[in-house]
C-alpha cells in the first residue's frame, strides 16, 4: 500500500519535472532568436524567487540595474518579469498598447469568482469598463474639485481633533490615525459612510487591508502565483480568508445599500451608482455587475488606503528628522492665513513650498516601489530589446526616483529642488503614480488629500521628535507586497 503510495507521488512529480524541462528547452529554442535583456541567473525551476524573497525587492532591483542596465529580466517561477529603470523606457512601455494588462490575481478569482474582473488586476474589457465607469463617476463626484473637497477638509478637522488629544505627549503611532483618516475617505466614496475612530467597522476595514498586504508577500507573489496562493499554509492562505473576511463585510454593506435603493436618486458613491446602473440596464450592463462592485470594492480600498497613508506617515517622518523644512513650510502657511487664504486645494499655486514638499515626500518615499506590474498580451519591441508575449513588465520606482543624473544628491530630503523663482515646477520624473494607461485610477484623489491634510496639520500642529530618542532613517522602510511604508517612530505633538 505504502509503495503503491510512494509510486504514485514519484510518478506526479516525475511528470511534473519533465513537463517543466520540456517548457524550459521549448523557451529556451524560442528565445534563442530573440534579443531578451539581461538579468541575474536564476535557479532551476523557481528562478531569482530566492533573491527576490531574501532580501528587499526594492535593493535587489537596484543592484540589478546597476550591473544589467535599464531594463532586466528575472524568472519568479514560470513567470518571467522585465524590470524597467529609467522614465524614458517605463513611459514608452507602460503606454504601449500591447502592455496594458494585468498578471491574473489567482486569490481573488478563488474568493470573487471567474466573473469579478475588479480594477488592479483586470485585463482587456473588463477593465476598459470598469475604468471608463470608476472614472466618469470620480468626475461626477467632483474628485479633484472643490466640489469634493469639503469631504476631505471635514476628515482633515476630524483627524486634527484627534491628534489634538496626544498634544504634548508621544505620539507612537501616527500612521494608524492617517490608516483611518484615509480610510474615512475611501468609505464615503465606496458607500457613502463615514465613521468616528472608534468604530469596529473602520478599524474592521484597515485591519483587512493591512493583513492583506502582509500576507501576500513581497512583489504580492502569493496573490497573483497559482502555485503559492495554492499551499494551505503560511501567507496565501492568510491572504484568502482575509479576503473571504473582506467579502462578507462588504457583502453585508451592498446589501444595506440595496435595501434603502432609490433609483430615482443621483448615485453619490460607488456602490449605489453600479447599483442604479444594473437596475436600468438588467441583463446588460456588461461587467457593471454586482460581482464585479464587489472586486472593485476591494480595489479601492487595497490601492488607494496603504499608499496614502504610507506617504502621510512618510511626510511626518521627514518633517520631524528636518524641522527647518517644517518650519519654512509652517511659515509660508501662516503668511497665507494672515492674508486671507482658504486652505484648500484650489488655493495649492499660492503655497509652492508645501507642494515642493509634497512631491519630495512622493519622491523619496517611494511608496509603489514596483507599481503593479503590467502583462504584454502581444510580442514588444523596446528599445532594441524583444519582450516576449505573457512577460510581466513592472517600474524600478527607487532606481528612478533616486537618479542621480537627475536630481542632486537624490538621498537627501530637499523640496527646494523643485522651487524656480519661487514658484513650485514639477519633475517629469517624478512618477510616484505611474503613467500611461493604466496610471493610478486614484490621483486626483490621491494629491487632493496629502494636500488638504498636510496644510492642515501643519498650520495647526508642529511635529517634533521625543527627547533622546534617534528617529529612523528617511531612507529605510518596510516594504509589504507592493507598498513601501515607514519604519515606526514616534513624535510629540504641540499646538502652534
Ligand atoms: C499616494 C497615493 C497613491 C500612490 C503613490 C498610488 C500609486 C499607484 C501606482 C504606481 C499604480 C500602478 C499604475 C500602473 O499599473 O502603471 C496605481 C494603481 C491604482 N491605484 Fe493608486 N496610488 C495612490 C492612491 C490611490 C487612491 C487614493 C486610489 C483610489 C481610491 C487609488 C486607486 C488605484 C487603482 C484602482 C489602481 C489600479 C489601476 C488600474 O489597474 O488600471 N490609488 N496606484
Amino acid at each position: 500500500m505504502l509503495l503503491h503510495i510512494l509510486c504514485d507521488h514519484l510518478t506526479i512529480v516525475a511528470i511534473v519535472i519533465t513537463s517543466i524541462s520540456v517548457w524550459a528547452f521549448l523557451r529556451w529554442g524560442q528565445d534563442r532568436n530573440l534579443n531578451i535583456p539581461p538579468g541575474p541567473n536564476g535557479s532551476p525551476l523557481i528562478g531569482n524567487l530566492p533573491a527576490f524573497l531574501s532580501s528587499s525587492p526594492t535593493d535587489f532591483f537596484a543592484e540589478c540595474s546597476k550591473k544589467f542596465g535599464d531594463i532586466f529580466k528575472l524568472q519568479l517561477g514560470q513567470q518571467r518579469v522585465f524590470i524597467v529603470s529609467c522614465t524614458d523606457l517605463g513611459r514608452k512601455v507602460f503606454s504601449n498598447r500591447d502592455a496594458q494588462n494585468r498578471v491574473p490575481n489567482v486569490a481573488y478569482y478563488k474568493v470573487f469568482g471567474r466573473n469579478a474582473h475588479g480594477i488592479t488586476f483586470s485585463s482587456n474589457g473588463p477593465c476598459k469598463d470598469a475604468r471608463r465607469f470608476l472614472l466618469g463617476l470620480f468626475r461626477d463626484l467632483g474628485v479633484g474639485r472643490g466640489s469634493f473637497e469639503y469631504k476631505i477638509l471635514s476628515e482633515a478637522e476630524r483627524l486634527a481633533m484627534n491628534l489634538g488629544e496626544r498634544v504634548g505627549k508621544r505620539e507612537a503611532d501616527i500612521k494608524q490615525k492617517f490608516f483611518w483618516a484615509v480610510s474615512n475617505i475611501t468609505c464615503g466614496i465606496v458607500f457613502g459612510k463615514q465613521y468616528e475612530y472608534d468604530d469596529p467597522t473602520l478599524k474592521q476595514f484597515v485591519d483587512f487591508v493591512e493583513t492583506l498586504f502582509i500576507a501576500a508577500g513581497p512583489g504580492a507573489l502569493f496573490l497573483t502565483s497559482p502555485f503559492l496562493s495554492a499551499l494551505p499554509f503560511g501567507p496565501g492562505s492568510k491572504a484568502l480568508n482575509c479576503l473571504r473576511k473582506f467579502r462578507k463585510e462588504m457583502e453585508k454593506i451592498i446589501n444595506e445599500r440595496i435595501s434603502s435603493f432609490d433609483p430615482q436618486e443621483t448615485p453619490c458613491n460607488v456602490v449605489d451608482a453600479f447599483l442604479l446602473e444594473i437596475h436600468n440596464n438588467p441583463g446588460n450592463s456588461g461587467h457593471i455587475n454586482q460581482e464585479n462592485l464587489l472586486l472593485c470594492f476591494v480595489d479601492l480600498f487595497v490601492a488607494g488606503t496603504e499608499t496614502t497613508t504610507s506617504t502621510l506617515s512618510f511626510a511626518i517622518l521627514f518633517l520631524t528628522t528636518h524641522l527647518q523644512v517644517q518650519e519654512k513650510c509652517q511659515q509660508e502657511l501662516d503668511l497665507f492665513i494672515k492674508g486671507g487664504g482658504q486652505l484648500t486645494y484650489s488655493e495649492r499655486s499660492r503655497l509652492p513650498f508645501l507642494q515642493a514638499v509634497i512631491h519630495e515626500t512622493q519622491r523619496v518615499s517611494n511608496v509603489a516601489p514596483i507599481g503593479i506590474p503590467h502583462l504584454a498580451d502581444k510580442d514588444i519591441k523596446l528599445s532594441g530589446f524583444d519582450l516576449p508575449k505573457g512577460s510581466a513588465i513592472a517600474a524600478n520606482m527607487k532606481v528612478i526616483l533616486m537618479n542621480d543624473n537627475v536630481f542632486e544628491n537624490p538621498e537627501d530630503f530637499n523640496p527646494d529642488r523643485f522651487i524656480k523663482d519661487g514658484a513650485f515646477e514639477e519633475n517629469p520624473h517624478v512618477i510616484p503614480f505611474s503613467t500611461g494607461n493604466r496610471a493610478c485610477l486614484g490621483e486626483k484623489l490621491a494629491r487632493m488629500e496629502l494636500f488638504v491634510f498636510l496644510s492642515h496639520l501643519l498650520s495647526r500642529y508642529s511635529f517634533k521628535p521625543p527627547k533622546n530618542v534617534t528617529m529612523p532613517s528617511i531612507l529605510n522602510g518596510i516594504e509589504t507586497a507592493v507598498t513601501r511604508s515607514p519604519l515606526p517612530y514616534e513624535v510629540v505633538i504641540s499646538e502652534r
